[in-house]
């Protein structure tokens, strides 16, 4: 199983299991993913939800061996159908507060995701980066409109524009993280912070969650509807298929023939 769920004490965890493809995430993943969250959501027995990786590595992101398969439009199926979106949907909408455990490298979407995850929490070996022009692609599921809100423009144009990569401190400093803590210590203190959350009354913490985000959520929707209709296209186009075929050809991509 590449996405391993568990429900035990009040906690939903989900945690990437496919090391030998860095935790790439495939449209199957996803979906287990959204499945897991939508049960979460109706089930009172859950009262936090644990996102986490291996000790070497969150996710590399979307699998660019689907994003190459599986990606064209398919007729009668809307995009908002896709298991990417099901899972963001799900997420970004969970009711129930979400706990994220990063350790190794979270790339595009697993540096994404974090940003509609309540409190967030790194290893010092935690790498993050969202690479979206260098895969010919553009940023998603509002990272352009979270990412420039907590860290400032000049800052988020570095990782979105140049997608620099950035370690654990420098993305405590820009707000996208709770506290860094040593790897070993990680799992233990993101898995006692949800226990602390399981423990408190689940009416407030619902409450003091919808009423932190509610200034936000229209913006959020109507960013990732526009940042969605770009990507889409974008994944068509001959810069994307470059920039994935020589990731897999291990050699750089060679933009230079796109205007
Ligand atoms: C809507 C969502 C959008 C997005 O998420 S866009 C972001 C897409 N993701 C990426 O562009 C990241 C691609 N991966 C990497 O940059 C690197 O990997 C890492 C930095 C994560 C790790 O580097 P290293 O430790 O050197 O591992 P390795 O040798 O590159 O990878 C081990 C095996 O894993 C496969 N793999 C890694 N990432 C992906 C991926 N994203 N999709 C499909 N396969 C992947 C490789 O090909 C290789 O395989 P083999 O052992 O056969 O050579």
């Amino acid at each position: 199983m590449d996405i391993l769920t568990s429900k035990a004490d009040g906690i939903l965890t989900i945690e990437f299991n496919r090391v030998e493809r860095k935790n790439a995430i495939t449209g199957v993943m996803y979906q287990a993913m959204a499945d897991a969250l939508v049960d979460a959501e109706s089930d009172d027995a859950v009262r936090a939800i644990l996102i986490a990786g291996k000790p070497e590595i969150f996710t590399a992101g979307n699998d660019l061996d689907d994003f190459m398969k599986n990606s064209a439009p398919v007729e009668g199926v809307p995009a908002e159908m896709r298991p990417v979106f099901q899972f963001m949907r799900a997420l970004s909408g969970s009711s129930k507060p979400v706990v994220a455990a990063v350790s190794g490298a979270a790339v595009g979407i697993g540096t994404t995701l974090l940003m509609h995850c309540d409190l967030v929490y790194a290893a010092d070996n935690a790498k993050f980066s969202m690479p979206f022009s260098q895969l010919g692609l553009c940023p998603e599921f509002a990272s352009s409109l979270l990412l420039p809100q907590l860290a400032g423009f000049p800052r988020a144009a570095e990782k979105l524009l140049l997608g620099e990569a950035f370690l654990a401190q420098e993305a405590y400093d820009m707000g996208l993280v709770s506290k860094v803590l040593p790897l070993a210590e990680l799992r233990p203190y993101a898995a006692r912070q949800a226990a602390k959350l399981v423990a408190l009354p689940a009416a407030s913490i619902r409450a003091s969650k919808s009423l932190m985000k509610r200034s936000r959520n229209a913006a959020i929707t109507e960013t990732m509807e526009a940042e969605n209709a770009l990507f889409g296209a974008m994944l068509q186009a001959p810069e994307a298929k470059e920039a994935f075929t020589a990731f897999f050809e291990k050699r750089k991509p060679d933009f230079s023939k796109f205007a």
